[in-house]
Parts: structure tokens; sequence; C-alpha cells
């Protein structure tokens, strides 16, 4: 049998790396998705069998044999392999899995990889031990560009091995794509949660969480609120194409925490106020094009105040103010979405915006060598679907 499941990107629309520091933030699906298969794999006959990782966004595959995954986690050193609970990889584990994804020889070109073999490897293992299977994963998400590319990944994936796995009671015989029970995603969430720290260091938990359940949340210390806007929202998003990693920028802002405390905490306290402001605005009832331009306008300049903020944590980037110098030409407002430090940038597109214009934007942002994309916000989270 073989599981098939689908996890969306996301975008912030306010409150990244705030969020890690205890503030709200406000973050909705997109309609990109990160998809995986899974199935097990029979043993053949004096053969214990592999552990097969496709990875068909960088075309480059892995395997293990599982005598090979057995012999490294002994029970002495880790503690028996599955477990029906979700759990922190210890620092002992960590290191037993760095030593198997070393031995890959993952081209230098591609090394920012390791994070995401090292997740798989932690969670294929605590969910399926040592049992062969093949896990195929491509995305239609940039890869570390700030649109949760790692969440989508540790969702989809955690979602196709509880699948197959006795964690979930779900009717395997039900054909086409199925949502799953609160209690299953509950569950690939938290699994998914411990595949975001090893790729993020210290995530909030909020990018994994839009993830598996969609629509747009307001997030805050692990806890959801879901939103609904009463008009929808059209956003642009530039995909600058400067690469960066999400670990290494969560990091910049701790240690910038960690030298200003005092004035971290206002801009912390400053962001917490826009994302709940920005909440009850996106909620707000609109009734004509005079309160939906006002409402659009409210939200413009929010998001121009959390840009600000952003710049104040040092996550900006000399690309990400090019988008927003070039969109404010078109009175257009934009800011960072993700970890920033290049990545993607979010820019509202008001109901009445013309589609000249519009067009107009997107040429001279690519113009710049930047990519345009136009995606639906707010829609489903993790689904799954037997084969
Ligand atoms: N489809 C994929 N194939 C292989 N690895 C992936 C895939 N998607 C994500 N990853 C892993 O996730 C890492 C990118 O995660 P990172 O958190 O830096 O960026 P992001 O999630 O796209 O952006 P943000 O966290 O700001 O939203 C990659 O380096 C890789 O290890
Ligand atoms: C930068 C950050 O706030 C969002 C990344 O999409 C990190 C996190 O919350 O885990
Ligand atoms: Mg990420």
């Amino acid at each position: 049998m073989e599981v098939r499941t689908r996890a969306p990107g996301k975008i912030i629309l306010s409150g990244e790396h705030a969020v890690v520091h205890g503030s709200t933030a406000v973050a909705a699906a997109i309609d990109l998705y990160t998809r995986v298969s899974f199935r097990l794999l029979p043993p053949s006959e004096g053969d214990a069998g592999s552990v097969e990782l496709e990875l068909k966004d960088t075309g480059l595959a892995f395997s293990w044999p599982s005598s090979r995954l057995k012999e490294t986690f002994s029970f002495e050193a880790i503690g028996p392999p599955l477990s029906p609970t979700p759990r922190p990889c210890s620092p002992e584990h960590s290191k037993l899995i760095a030593s198997l994804v070393e031995e890959q020889n993952i081209p230098e070109a591609k090394i920012w990889l390791r994070s995401g073999i090292h997740a798989f490897l932690y969670l294929y293992t605590s969910i399926h031990g040592f049992k062969p299977g093949k896990v195929v994963i491509s995305s239609e998400l940039p890869l570390g560009s700030g649109l949760g590319s790692s969440a989508a990944f540790c969702v989809s994936l955690s979602g196709a091995l509880l699948a197959l796995s006795d964690a979930f009671s779900i009717d395997r015989q039900t054909k086409g794509w199925l949502e799953l029970e609160l209690s299953e995603l509950e569950l690939v969430n938290k699994w998914a949660f411990e595949g975001e720290k090893i790729i993020h260091g210290k995530p909030s938990g909020i990018d994994n969480t839009v993830s598996t359940f969609g629509s747009m949340i307001k997030f805050r210390s692990g806890e959801l609120t879901h939103i609904r806007s009463s008009t929808p929202l059209r956003m642009l998003i530039t995909n600058t194409k400067v690469g960066r990693n999400t670990k290494a920028l969560v990091a910049g802002v701790s240690e910038r925490v960690l030298k200003h405390p005092d004035a971290m905490a206002a801009v912390f306290r400053a962001v917490d106020s826009i994302s709940k402001e920005l909440s009850v605005i996106i909620e707000s009832p609109t009734s004509d094009d005079v309160s939906i331009i006002a409402k659009e306008e409210k939200l413009e300049e929010l998001m121009e105040m959390n840009q600000g903020l952003l710049q104040c944590m040092g996550v900006s980037h000399a690309s990400i103010e090019t988008v927003l110098r070039t969109t404010l030409k078109y009175k257009l407002a934009s800011k960072l979405t993700g970890a920033g430090g290049g990545g993607c940038v979010l820019t509202l597109l008001p109901t009445l915006l013309s589609t000249k214009i519009v067009d107009k934007v997107i040429a001279e942002l690519e113009s710049c060598g930047f990519q345009c994309l136009k995606a639906e916000v707010g829609g489903k989270g993790l689904e799954v679907c037997f084969s």
C-alpha cells in the first residue's frame, strides 16, 4: 500500500521572529504544496532491505540499509526506536543521525539539504524504526525562501509516515484526498514540530501549525485561533532568490536580544500589538468599496510598521529593500515574509487595483531578477490519499 500526502506552504502576514519570543503572529496557508509518497517495502530473502529517500527537487536520492540503521541506533544509546508519542531528538540521537547523513556524500553545493535529511531520518526511525521503505518528496515551493518549505516538508512527511503506522485508525480503503481527524492532525503537528526543531533550531511552531491545519491563523506561544477574512486578500509574493537559512536568522535575532534585552522586548511588544490589530482588521466586516479601501489602507500601514520592526531585528536585506522601493513607486505596501535575510516579500494588492498596474509592478520586479508568484491565501492544510 502506498500513501500520498500534501501539505501547504505559508505566508506570515505579521509577527515572524517576534513569535519565537512569545509575540502574536498571523499566518495563512498558500496553495503551493510539498508532496510525499511513502510505501513500506517487503524485505527480500537474506536481506533486511533499506530505507530510501528520493528528493525530486534536487535530483538526489539516498539509501540506508536497515541493518546499518539497526546497528547505529543501539537500544543502549538512545532507547527504543519506536515512539508512540513525539519526543525531542536527544543530543546522542542527533549525533548518530549526523554520522548517517555524513556518510551520504551530499554535494557541497547542496549541503543545505543536510538538516532536511537529518529531520527525515529522525522522523522515519522514530515512527517506523528500521522497517524498509521508500519515501519520495517533491515541492512546488521555493526551498529556503520564507514560504515555509521546511514546515511543509515535515508536515507532509510526518503525515505520510503516521498514515501507514498503528498510530492512525484511519480507513485506508477510502479513495481520494482525505482530511484527517483533529486528533490525528494534532499528532502530525507535534511530530512535524520535532522535525522543524532540527531544521530551525528554535521554531515557534507557527509554520508547521498553519501547514497542518491550513486556513488563516493567529498564533501565540503554541496556541492557534482560526481567523477568517471578510474580503479575499490578494497578495503578490516576490522571491528575491537570495538564499538564506532560517536557523541562522533566528539565532541572529536571539543574539540581538542578549545584547539589547530592553529594546528588543519593546520591539516584540510592538509586533504583538500589530498582529493583534491586524487580525481584528482582517475579520472586520466590509459593506462597500469605501470600507474595503479603508480596511486595506490599515492593513498596508500595519505591514509597513511590521517591516520597520523586522529591520530593527536585523533580518531585512538589500534585495528586500529593493522590492520595497519598487512597490512603493506604485503606492503599494510590502513586508518580508518568513525569516527574511533575502527570500520572499509580500505585497498587498488592493481589491480595486487594476490588472494593468499589477502587470507593470510584476514586470518591473522581474526586470530586477526577482520572481513573482501569485498564490491563493487561506486554503487547505494537510491531506492524505491511499492507493
Ligand atoms: N522539498 C524539499 N526537499 C529537500 N529538503 C527540503 C525540502 N523542503 C525543505 N527542505 C529542507 O528545509 C530547509 C529550508 O528550510 P528553512 O527553514 O531554512 O526555509 P523555509 O522553511 O523555506 O523558510 P521559512 O522558514 O522562513 O518559512 C532546506 O535547506 C532543506 O534542508
Ligand atoms: C522566523 C520564524 O518566526 C518564521 C519562519 O517562517 C521562525 C519560527 O517562527 O519558527
Ligand atoms: Mg522553515
